[in-house]
């Protein structure tokens, strides 16, 4: 049994609810145990995960948020640049699994976070289990 930290973005409550709900039944059904932390938004989660990184009280971690094209440019921003930091912390090592939905409309973003449909909550937490199964490999 492993120990993750999902950190989510509380942006949308109601879509991060579906994510949570998602993530958490994929660590649940894999036997791993879960905590959550929440930060204001997608461009506090790489530093947070790099913090609790520091701590060496987690196995692996679950980003978690939703990010829905406004008027600007802080799209591209927030959408690029909490996956920029996500991609550098796990080429540091680390078994992070990234659903953090980047979409045009509410609508999209409903179909990824419901986990009867695309469940992208879901598939962050396997994507983190994997990473972590993969350092074991590595580590032998
Ligand atoms: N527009 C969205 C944001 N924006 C907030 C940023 O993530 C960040 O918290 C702020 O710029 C302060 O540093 N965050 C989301 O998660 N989703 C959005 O749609
Ligand atoms: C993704 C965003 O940053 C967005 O919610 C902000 O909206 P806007 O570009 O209209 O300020």
């Amino acid at each position: 049994m492993a120990k993750f930290l999902i950190v989510e973005a509380r942006f949308y409550e109601h879509l991060n609810d579906m994510l949570l709900d998602g993530a958490r039944g994929a660590l649940e059904a894999a036997g791993h145990e879960h905590e959550t932390l929440t930060v204001p938004g997608a461009l506090e989660i790489p530093g947070a995960i790099s913090l609790a990184i520091d701590s060496g009280e987690y196995d692996g971690y679950v980003a978690i948020g939703v990010v829905i094209r406004g008027e600007t440019y802080h799209f591209e921003i927030v959408a690029g640049e909490s996956a920029r930091g996500i991609m550098a912390l796990t080429m540091d090592g680390a078994a992070i699994g990234n659903g953090i939905i980047t979409t045009e409309d509410e609508e999209q973003a409903l179909a990824r976070a419901d986990k009867t449909r695309k469940n992208k909550g879901g598939e962050a937490a396997a994507a983190a289990i994997a990473m972590y199964d993969l350092g074991q490999k590595f580590a032998g």
